[in-house]
């Protein structure tokens, strides 16, 4: 390599270290690199040109390298550990000829190590710089499609799923089997997957002397776990982290059995991964005493003490239930709320509603799909929101839960800021946070509530480590005992989602939704799509979750028999506006207004 582009570089050419990456693209590193250091792990876009090398040479690894490294850096370059293949040769010597530094094997001179699938078993110094290939750098990847939902996720730190993905290992295999791309928490603020590295080296990167740079070259991103960062894996409480190993391996050649070992032939043999260290063990030019003090070995597999359950449980995280304020009884409490679809606002408004017979205003042509609705519901109380098709109920709903963005109005929770704080002028984030445990909702399509991927227990693991909870064991008896609670046969705890029918669906979705005792409780049509007797079951069931609980529930139905059976007082809504409100059974014997009449000789139908 290094003589074929000696014979094709003229002089003049050499002394500009003229290599495969022009100016402009390692501007554009270095910079991405910067952010990157300053803001552990967090995944920095970069632009670049495409590579003219092949897949599996390592682009991204390869654009950081020649994008930070100098004449006077030493650069080793391993791939699978080892010096000496094919693909860690050429690179080596391609970027030392290109950029005129030197090329080692030997960890200790290296003020650059390129590398893919290990960190040298050599601890690295404050000064060295790591770079990793990575193949594949976002962690959410696995659990989550969308690359707008990934990035939100990052933002907001909403790691649920990723916890998730773990519970289903354990459940699944007992044990997490994740070797490469482990999760990990850096800094305590952004999740990354260490793609390229086994376990064994995880423990590496956490307070680590030296600097470690992730470049992955198709999805042209660069993150970074600067000098003394804080790394964890993701690990529950009770679970934990180990490192791989099989019992009594070691090196056939140098036969150590602290370092990451790999299998040799097909007669059971293993030999170091790293052959650098491997060699050096046996030229006695290895500080082995060192390496042991700090090899992982505190985390190998202990099978006996896999998941069995503690003596004692960890305290459940959970918010303390709210004393509400002197002369305050409500949980929940939405004051003049109003939504527009369309240009106006409130010039939308009039010549709309039921005396108009129109949602549409004739000013402008908006929908007034909600407007001066006003309501407050108690601990332990359930409100009834009732009305045709487009009469405006999923639009409260959402307004209330964040969904949408209200025109005007004002929703309190008491639960929060002693109801001083109006949710409408919340961030987003922080109002989805509020569904992780003040607010829960129950969708009329299980899919919304639900990920169907996921098993039954895995779904109500989602909500609560959202909520903070660590313990597998604790997290896996509560899913039990609320599913327990919705008639879901334990048999089916660990049985995805997706096998199961509608009604067992919708008792799922009841038992994460009350997860976390959430102090107010939405129902969007519950039972709507449900066969009638699989529906009569539900709202069994739900009429004797709100009778034992003190949550306050809002319930919006279409359907007078479901409010009937559920709430204490209702609204009535039509094109709008709330027509009629009152006790629910007075409503349902003696009903005012000509719509409600409507509404109740429907359901008496
Ligand atoms: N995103 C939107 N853009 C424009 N108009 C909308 C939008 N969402 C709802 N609307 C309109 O607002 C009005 C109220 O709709 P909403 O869905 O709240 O009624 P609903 O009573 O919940 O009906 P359903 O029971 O069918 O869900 C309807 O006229 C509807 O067409």
């Amino acid at each position: 390599m290094t003589s074929t582009l000696d014979t094709l570089l003229t002089e003049r050419e050499k002394d500009l270290h003229l290599g495969i990456l022009d100016e402009g693209a390692k501007r554009e590193i270095r910079r991405a690199t910067l952010t990157a250091v300053c803001v552990p792990g967090y995944q920095v876009p970069f632009g670049s040109r495409e590579m003219p090398v092949a897949r599996g040479w390592g682009s991204g690894g390869l654009q950081v390298t020649l994008g930070v490294i100098g004449a006077d850096d030493t650069v080793k370059v391993i791939d699978q550990g080892d010096d000496a293949g094919v693909n860690a040769t050429n690179l080596r010597r391609m970027i030392a000829a290109t950029t005129g530094c030197a090329g080692t094997a030997d960890t200790r001179e290296a003020t650059i190590v390129q590398t893919r699938h290990r960190v040298p078993e050599e601890r690295l110094r404050e000064g060295q710089v790591l770079v990793l290939q990575v193949p594949v750098p976002e962690p959410l990847r696995g659990v989550e499609k969308s690359v707008v939902e990934c990035a939100r996720m990052h933002a907001e730190g909403d790691y649920s799923a990723m916890w998730v993905s773990l519970y289903e290992d354990l459940v699944r295999n007992g044990m997490i089997t994740r070797t490469t791309g482990y999760p990990v928490l850096v800094g305590g603020r952004y999740v990354l997957a260490t793609t390229p590295i086994p376990r064994w080296d995880v423990p590496r990167l956490h307070e680590s002397e030296h600097l470690s740079l992730f470049g992955a070259g198709r999805e042209k991103r660069i993150y970074a776990i600067p000098p003394h960062t804080d790394v964890r894996p993701l690990t529950f409480d009770d679970v934990p982290f180990e490192v791989e190993h099989a019992p009594g391996a070691r090196c056939v050649l140098c036969g150590s059995d602290d370092v990451f070992l790999v299998e040799a032939g097909t007669t059971g043999a293993y030999a170091c991964s790293d052959t650098e260290w491997c060699a050096r063990v046996r030229e006695g030019d290895a500080d082995t005493e060192a390496h042991h003090a700090r090899a992982p070995l505190h985390l190998l597999p202990d099978p006996s003490a896999r998941l069995r359950a503690p003596a004692t449980t960890t305290a459940r995280p959970g918010r303390p239930r709210p004393v509400l304020p002197e002369g305050q009884d409500w949980a929940l409490r939405v004051d003049g709320l109003g939504k527009v679809f369309g240009p106006g606002a409130a010039d939308a408004v009039p010549g709309t509603g039921p005396e108009h017979g129109t949602a549409i205003s004739p000013a402008t042509g908006a929908i007034v799909a909600a407007w001066d609705v006003s309501f407050d519901v108690a601990p332990g109380e359930a409100l009834g929101v009732i009305g045709e098709s487009g009469s405006g109920k999923s639009t409260v709903l959402g307004c209330v839960i964040g969904d949408e963005q209200a025109t005007t109005g004002a929703v309190r929770l008491a639960a929060l800021d002693e109801g001083r704080t109006d949710l409408l002028t919340l961030p987003g984030d922080a109002r989805r946070r509020l569904r992780v445990d003040s607010m829960a909702v129950v969708h009329q399509n299980p899919a919304a509530g639900l990920d169907l991927r996921v098993t039954a227990g895995g779904n109500i693991a989602e909500r609560l480590t959202a909520a903070g909870w660590r313990s597998y064991h604790d997290i896996r008896r509560r899913a039990a005992e609320l599913l327990d609670r919705v008639e879901v046969p334990l048999t089916r705890m660990d049985d995805p989602v997706r096998t199961f029918s509608g009604g067992m669906r919708q008792r799922v979705q009841i038992a994460k939704a009350l997860a976390t005792e959430p102090p107010v409780l939405l129902l969007d049509e519950p039972t709507t799509g449900l066969d009638a007797s699989v529906a009569a079951g539900v709202l069994d069931l739900l009429r004797g979750l709100l009778a034992e609980r003190d949550i306050a529930a809002v319930v919006v139905s279409h359907d007078f028999a479901v409010i009937e059976a559920l709430t204490d007082r209702t609204l009535v809504m039509q094109l709008g506006r709330v027509v009629e409100r009152g006790l629910t059974d007075q409503l349902f014997h003696d009903p005012h207004h000509p719509y409600t009449q409507r509404l109740v000789a429907a359901a008496r139908r």
